[in-house]
């Protein structure tokens, strides 16, 4: 099971040392889609070239141009991107492809998804390395979880990693670790708590070796 920090709210620099506070216990750090939206594929670069050895997923959530935005990401330094589950079939399909023959990694976000267990199915025939269910902070501002959707995830899902996001701090992740996923993602309840290391120490030290 691998933690990986989501980073959202901060600016490069900020991103730099939060990734310097917490790489001890993080397995893959997510360049947000804020940052994205904040400081484009060039932000993600100078974390690159700040961390040439970290495992670095660009939340781009792509829903079109699949081919070409996957592999901006990856040349631009991300070794996984994410495209979302309601995207086209064909979207999905050449994301795939381009994730294959660039030897790097794809998630599948399922967020917005409304009929999870068949979409899930649909997704994982498709072959891409990790399927996620994903409480936006949207969701979450009206006190939603991914918990409820996790097991549908993990029941329907038989070839991908699965993935949960949404909303995860050091007081619930026990609960999400239990049932079993392949990667767990957590924003905010490492980088805007008091001490970001202990908080993920903590989290990293709940999940099976
Ligand atoms: O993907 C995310 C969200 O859509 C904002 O971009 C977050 O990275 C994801 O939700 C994890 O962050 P927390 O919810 O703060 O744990």
């Amino acid at each position: 099971m691998k933690l990986q920090l989501a980073i959202d709210l901060e600016d490069i620099d900020g991103a730099i040392n939060l990734i310097n506070q917490t790489k001890d216990s993080v397995d893959i750090f997510e360049y947000g889609t804020p940052l994205v939206i904040n400081f484009g594929l060039e932000g993600l670069q100078k974390i690159r070239q700040a961390f040439p050895d970290i495992t670095l997923l660009a939340d781009l959530k792509i829903m079109d141009v699949a081919e070409y935005e996957v592999n901006q990401a990856y040349k631009y330094g991300a070794d996984i991107t994410t495209i979302l589950a309601v995207a086209e079939d064909q979207s999905i399909e050449d994301a795939v492809k381009a994730a294959r023959a660039a030897g790097k990694q794809l998630l599948v976000d399922m967020i917005g998804v409304h009929d999870v267990a068949k979409r899930a199915a649909e997704i994982d025939a498709m072959g891409p390395d990790y399927i996620g269910t994903h409480t936006g902070y949207d969701l979450q501002a009206l006190g939603e979880t991914p918990f409820e959707t996790f097991n549908t995830i993990k029941q329907a899902v038989t070839k991908a990693k699965t993935a949960v996001a949404g909303g995860i701090k050091v007081s619930t992740a026990k609960q999400i670790i239990d049932a079993g996923p392949d990667l767990l993602i957590v924003g905010g309840g490492i980088s805007t708590v008091d001490n970001p290391s202990e908080a993920a120490r903590q989290i990293k030290a709940m999940m099976p070796k």
